[in-house]
């Protein structure tokens, strides 16, 4: 189920942060940007009554010289505008109403996104309310008033923001088109990947009626099936500021991974492999998409016999997570081995909603404890009793066992080896539930 977005847009100061915390409580990311640089919320898994969303935070402004909070302002709610289904915008009752919170409202207002206005800081609402008054000059509508640091008025504002939620927020899988994501770091080839995919192939204008996001996807038909392409006008989006671009490809990885089937994770050949590539590729993982490792650039290094193998290793290491991954080595560029991509999707796309046999899976899982006994801790053994698989999307299992506490990790691990080497599922991540069956004492 596809969740929505909210982005936080504000400046300096006004609380941000604090609100944040308050919002995402125990279920924070805590995503470190740059190494060196202080460590940076940018997305956080929230929820409200019975709805969850993805809230990002577009942030990473630098208090700097009006001119230069200005811009930055104008580039964060560009993010917002590009990727939320509702923004808030935080302003501060003490600092009251300042030129740039105008500027920044204008923009939010011909975007027709659903906006939420909070004023923060009204720690009292007895002493502050006539100041809170004041932002209905926005023109935004209704200031809602907020004390982030003592956590009034905060069911209010979550009230109004998940009013704004579209109602066919479960509507991409009524759609039976896969859907792809592309994702990566700045600079390693993503839009020229898109493009050259559509060279390739027919473009079609995406049909897909009503929802707010549909204009930034892009249809593309392969081999008689359409695939539909996430974000693609998120792609084409360039910043000057580095640490921006890094912020802004985690922000599109969040809200692009959270509505697709298949994620490419882009990699740069002539760079190689980095942590920052291990952050990004971690968001599809933890969602348990099906992924493809796209080696990009392929055409511009040196090569000899030895080279794929070393990439490959490198990867391997960096992205130890997910031994799973499918890895390509292509250039956008040329096109080389381009073509292959879309039966590889398919592959995986096969794989995440792969459901076995029950009969089939304890086979397999018997003659794997057969080989190999399960741990046991003073005296007492694991026993496994049944194994099932629950769910798709990604594959999930329920292993009933007599004591959840003897499930080591490393023997889930081996026992998952074993469904793999049984069934395949390249491409994809696997989910283990272990539950205790007490029956057998
Ligand atoms: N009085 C009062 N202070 C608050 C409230 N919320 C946040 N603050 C204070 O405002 C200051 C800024 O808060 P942050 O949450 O860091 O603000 P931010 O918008 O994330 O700031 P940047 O990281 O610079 O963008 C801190 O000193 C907070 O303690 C509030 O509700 N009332
Ligand atoms: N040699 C070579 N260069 C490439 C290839 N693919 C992309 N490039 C170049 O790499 C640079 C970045 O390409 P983009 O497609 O803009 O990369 P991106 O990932 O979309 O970049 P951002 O939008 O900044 O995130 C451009 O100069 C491209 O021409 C490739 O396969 N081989």
């Amino acid at each position: 189920m596809s969740k929505p977005v909210v982005a936080v847009v504000g400046r300096p100061n006004v609380g941000k942060s604090t609100l944040f915390n308050v919002l995402a409580g125990e279920r924070i990311s805590i995503v470190k940007d740059t190494p060196g640089v202080t460590r940076d919320r940018i997305y956080a898994d929230a929820s409200w009554l019975d709805r969850t969303f993805t809230l990002i935070d577009t942030g990473g402004i630098e208090p700097d010289s009006k001119d230069i909070i200005l811009s930055q302002m104008r580039e964060q709610a560009e993010i917002a505008i590009e990727t939320a289904d509702v923004i808030v915008f935080i302003t501060d009752v003490r600092q009251g109403l300042v030129d740039a919170d105008a500027k920044v409202a204008d923009m939010l207002r011909r975007s027709k996104k659903p906006v939420v206005l909070v004023v923060n800081k009204v720690d009292s609402f007895e002493k502050f309310m006539p100041d809170v008054y004041e932002f209905y000059n926005l023109g935004i509508g209704d200031p809602i008033p907020v004390s982030a640091a003592s956590q009034l008025g905060i069911g209010d504002m979550l009230d109004e923001i998940i009013k704004h939620f579209p109602d066919d927020a479960g509507k991409d899988e009524e759609d039976e088109r896969p859907r792809v994501a592309i994702i990566g770091k700045p600079n390693v080839g993503k839009s020229s990947l898109v493009n050259r995919l559509l060279g390739e192939n027919r473009v079609i204008v995406s049909d897909i009626a009503g929802t707010t996001r549909d204009a930034v996807d892009t249809a593309i038909k392969y081999n008689g099936e359409e695939y539909v392409f996430i974000d693609t006008a998120g792609l084409r989006r360039k910043s000057k500021i580095k640490e921006d671009l890094e912020r802004y490809s985690i922000i599109r990885a969040v809200t692009a991974v959270e509505r697709a089937d298949v994620v490419l994770i882009v990699i740069d050949a002539t760079e190689g492999v980095t942590e920052q590539d291990a952050k990004i590729a971690g968001i599809a993982h933890d969602r348990g998409k099906g992924i493809i490792i796209v080696v990009n650039k392929w055409d511009a290094i040196e090569k000899d016999n030895k080279t794929i193998y070393k990439h490959t290793e490198k990867i391997r290491q960096i992205l130890s997570f997910m031994p799973y991954a499918e890895i390509m080595f292509i250039s956008a560029k040329t096109g080389q081995r381009t073509g292959r991509i879309f039966d590889m999707i398919r592959m995986v796309l096969e794989n995440n909603s792969m459901r076995v046999a029950t009969g089939v899976l304890n086979e397999i899982v018997t003659e794997a404890v057969a080989m190999q006994q399960p741990p046991s801790d003073k005296g007492k053994r694991l026993r496994i009793y049944y194994v099932t698989q629950v769910a798709v999307k990604p594959p999930t299992f329920v292993i009933f066992v007599n004591d959840k506490e003897l499930m080591h990790f490393s023997y889930t691990r081996y026992l998952e080896n074993r469904i793999r080497e049984a069934f395949g599922f390249k491409g994809t991540s696997l989910k283990f539930i272990i539950r205790e069956r007490k029956e057998d004492k």
